[in-house]
């Protein structure tokens, strides 16, 4: 199957983005500076078989694999693994910022249901709505999560974010490196453990794959990304539920050497090309039937 992959252009600044139609997955922001922001891994599948292995995936309703063992929904659910539909009339190019939206009606979801589970066996319904915008210097993203079925459901929801590292330089702290997690609990999925993040950032030099969760009343992450010898980015992302603000959590993931080596979409070396930070909704948040939840991301380069 050949999909649609829509460039939309901020003519004013010369900014641009890609997007994929399956997941709706964001594939490329370039600056006015002409700088590519996000890594797609140079095996990724773009023909629909796997979700994207880059961009901005994002993940809902689950994050990882089911809570509950006899679900067979597949790993951070069905949102990136489904066509979804540009929005009509969403697409503009003025001076302050271009743009356009996607949505995914649940009625048309055909994959990634998974079964033995409560979206399965059509007790929940939901609309999504991804707005995109960019201007010279940023990149926004806000998932719309709108419960359009009779029964509340529980989610989680995040940004699964891909960013390009410059020079290979993944591994090397003073170049790449995560700031401001300082209180937030980091869960070590690796090693099943939990720590408390001090002041220093977090950099890598092996396989890293932690949820940070933040301390009582911080609601917003709001974090530093060095993402090269000169280059730092920007993540802000707050969420809300009901209308309510919600705290984000951050997962942040590198599969290093060994891990890169064992997924079939990523290429073996390209682990020093990048880094996950991956902002959203993971504490077990409820959306009652009709009422609405956003996530917003804004990636300022
Ligand atoms: O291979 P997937 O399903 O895209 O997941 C990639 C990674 O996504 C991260 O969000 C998870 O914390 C990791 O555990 C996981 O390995």
């Amino acid at each position: 199957m050949k999909f649609a992959v829509k460039e939309i252009k901020h003519t004013k600044s010369g900014a641009s983005c890609r997007i994929h139609e399956f997941g709706a997955t964001v594939l490329s922001y370039t600056s006015a500076a002409r700088r590519e922001i996000l890594f797609v891994s140079r095996d990724a599948k773009l023909d629909g078989s796997k979700a994207v292995r880059g961009g901005i995936p994002l993940v809902f309703p689950i994050f990882g694999p089911p809570k509950d063992e006899s679900s067979t929904m597949p790993q951070h659910g069905f949102a990136r693994n489904n066509v979804w539909s540009t929005v009509e009339g969403s697409e503009f190019d003025e001076d302050d910022s271009a743009g356009i939206s996607y949505e995914l009606d649940f009625n048309k979801v055909t994959a990634g249901k998974g079964t033995n589970n409560s979206w399965e066996s059509g007790c929940y319904n939901v609309k999504l709505i991804l707005d995109i915008s960019i201007t010279g210097d940023a990149l926004t993203t806000i998932l719309n999560i709108h419960n359009t079925g009779e029964e509340a459901f529980p989610f989680e929801a995040l940004f699964h974010t891909y960013y390009s590292i410059d020079d290979h330089s993944a591994m090397d702290g003073s170049k790449c490196f995560v700031q401001g997690l300082e209180g937030y609990n980091a869960y070590d999925q690796l090693t099943k453990r939990n720590k408390m993040i001090g002041s220093e950032p977090i950099t890598i030099d092996s396989e890293l794959d932690s949820i940070h969760t933040p301390p009582d009343g911080i609601y917003i992450a709001d974090l530093l990304i060095g993402v090269g010898a000169t280059e730092t980015i920007k993540l802000v992302c707050s969420g809300k539920v009901d209308g309510r603000e919600v705290p984000v959590s951050v997962v942040v993931w590198n599969p290093h050497e060994k891990k890169a080596a064992s997924m079939g979409d990523f290429g073996s070396d390209q682990y020093v090309d990048m880094l996950c930070v991956e902002p959203g909704l993971l504490r077990g948040d409820t959306l009652d039937a009709g009422k609405k939840a956003t996530m917003k991301q804004i990636i300022a380069a």
